[in-house]
């Protein structure tokens, strides 16, 4: 659907629900948390081409500061979508966000969690949103610390924390009798349904068990593989809409063409029609959560610190440096015989991921993908690592994820963003070997089934060497 609505005044009005052409707003099923780009070029999308879209209106929260529903609301929460194929844009006005609000609009969410007719939660907080450590635990920061006091003191206050928000919109509904509910996380985190699950239960738990008893019950939690690449938007995207266009959006999203979703879970309050744009619901979303998250996440993170190092901007700069390609490639050979899915499957993938790497028209800026590799890092690469080792064999190309992130660290290419960067930046100082296995302590401590990766003399050989290699 392309729309382009009439032009009334020499200067070009503002987008919203009052311009000619423009969908109405559905009733609010949806809840979202977690108002950014990508949810407006994925879940918003999909749920606009549902058979029934009609039926289902998102009410989108922020996730921490105000700016996107600031940017949204006086354009009724309508946003362009510009798919952005290598020979050329198409434009989309994207309607299925009835409501915007800041994440401060506690009550807000409360009330619409009150509300029986809402049946799904969709959340796009980032990977360190959640607060889990490794294992899942809730990190019980300063605010969560905080959050768990203020609920306890009164379900309704206003808290921060994505697992206190969370809590306290169920403590609403089970007091409202508005019955069960899908969370669904659409974070690139492995079993992010569980992960998810884990750190509500544990907050629950320390605020009222009663009500950890009763999400038990009536919480389904949903675990989902998204996948579409959508970068920041750029002042030119804003001027291209205007110009094609002929209205003013503050806040349009470029994406590529490429999109897939896959879920599980109950659903018991219903869910749109999202197979009809392209979403399965599966048994089990692991196999499609490797293949993303190794083969994808694990290349951008690659090619994010390592590219930057090597002076590139972009995914597509970084994918047409042979260096770089023959890293990926590597680290591709490594993961491949460790996914459940068939070789030709696999291979289909990759090259697909090549082609959209190649378009340089998405222009992916490595310096947004380098962030919070504390937290991505560990599950896009350790879980190949420890299968490549157990197989007998040292993963160069992991070795190099590892390696260029030592030396992100330490201050080379791309700015460093990272909220959870603290423990490591305090190792990366030594030299290279103390480095590599205080890195390597933090990223695989021993488990019952695994061995610590710092002990493993040839990983940590590889590392270093790469260290350099890099260039
Ligand atoms: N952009 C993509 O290509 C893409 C693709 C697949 C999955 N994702 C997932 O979506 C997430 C968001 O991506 P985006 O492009 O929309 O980013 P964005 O920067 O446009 O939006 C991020 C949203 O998360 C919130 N947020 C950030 N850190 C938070 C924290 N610590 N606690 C609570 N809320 C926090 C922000 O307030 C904002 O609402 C990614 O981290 C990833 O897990 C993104
Ligand atoms: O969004 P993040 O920070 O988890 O990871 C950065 C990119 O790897 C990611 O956004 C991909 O572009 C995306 O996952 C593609 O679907």
């Amino acid at each position: 659907m392309s729309t382009s609505p009439e032009r009334t005044t020499d200067s070009p009005p503002r987008l919203s629900r009052a311009l000619p052409g423009t969908p109405p707003a559905a009733p609010v099923r949806i809840v979202h948390l977690g108002l950014g780009n990508f949810h407006r070029a994925h879940q918003a999308w999909y749920t606009a081409h549902a058979g029934d879209a009609a039926d289902w209106g998102i009410a989108a929260f922020t996730g921490r500061r105000p700016d996107a529903a600031d940017a949204l609301a006086p354009q009724d929460g309508l946003s362009t979508l510009i798919t952005r194929a290598s020979d050329g844009d198409a434009f989309e006005l994207v309607g299925s966000l009835t409501a915007v609000h800041a994440a401060a609009d506690h009550q807000a969410l409360l009330d619409y969690l009150r509300r029986p007719e809402v049946a799904v939660v969709t959340i796009t907080v980032t990977e360190q949103g959640y607060l889990a450590d490794a294992a899942r635990q809730l990190r019980r920061t300063e605010a969560v610390v905080a959050d768990i006091a203020a609920l306890q003191g009164d379900p309704a206050a206003p808290v921060t924390t994505l697992p206190a928000r969370l809590v306290g919109g169920l403590a609403a509904r089970r007091a409202a009798g508005a019955g069960a509910i899908t969370i669904l996380s659409c974070d690139n985190l492995p079993e992010n349904g569980e992960v998810a699950a884990s750190v509500v239960t544990q907050l629950a738990q320390a605020v009222d068990p009663a009500l950890a008893e009763w999400i038990a019950e009536h919480v389904d939690f949903a675990s989902s593989m998204v996948d579409r690449i959508t970068p920041t938007t750029t002042d030119a995207d804003r001027a291209l809409v205007t110009a094609e266009l002929g209205y003013v959006d503050a806040s349009p999203v470029a994406t590529e063409p490429f999109h897939e979703w896959v879920m599980s879970g109950r659903f018991p309050a219903g869910r749109p029609r999202w197979e009809d744009a392209g979403a399965r619901v599966v048994d089990d979303v692991t196999p499609f959560e490797q293949r993303k998250l190794w083969l994808l996440n694990g290349s951008h993170s690659l090619l994010a610190y390592a590219g930057s190092i090597r002076g590139h901007a972009s995914i597509d700069e970084a994918i047409a440096d042979p260096a770089c390609r023959e890293w990926v490639e590597a680290l591709w050979d490594e993961a491949a015989p460790h996914l459940p899915l068939p070789a030709e499957d696999v291979a289909a993938y990759r090259s697909a991921l090549l082609q959209r790497y190649a378009n340089s028209r998405i222009r992916h800026q490595l310096a947004q993908i380098v962030a919070d590799g504390s937290t991505k890092v560990v599950v896009r690469t350790v879980p190949v690592i420890r299968a490549e080792r157990a197989a007998g064999r040292v993963p160069l190309g992991c070795a190099t994820v590892v390696a260029a992130w030592i030396r992100h660290l330490r201050g080379a290419g791309a700015p460093l963003n990272d909220g959870g960067a603290e423990p490591y930046l305090a190792v990366v100082g030594d030299d290279d070997e103390t480095a590599v296995r205080a890195v390597l302590a933090l990223l695989g401590p021993a488990d019952e089934v695994a061995a610590d990766l710092q002990s493993d003399d040839d990983l940590v050989a590889a590392v270093i060497i790469q260290l350099s290699a890099i260039g």
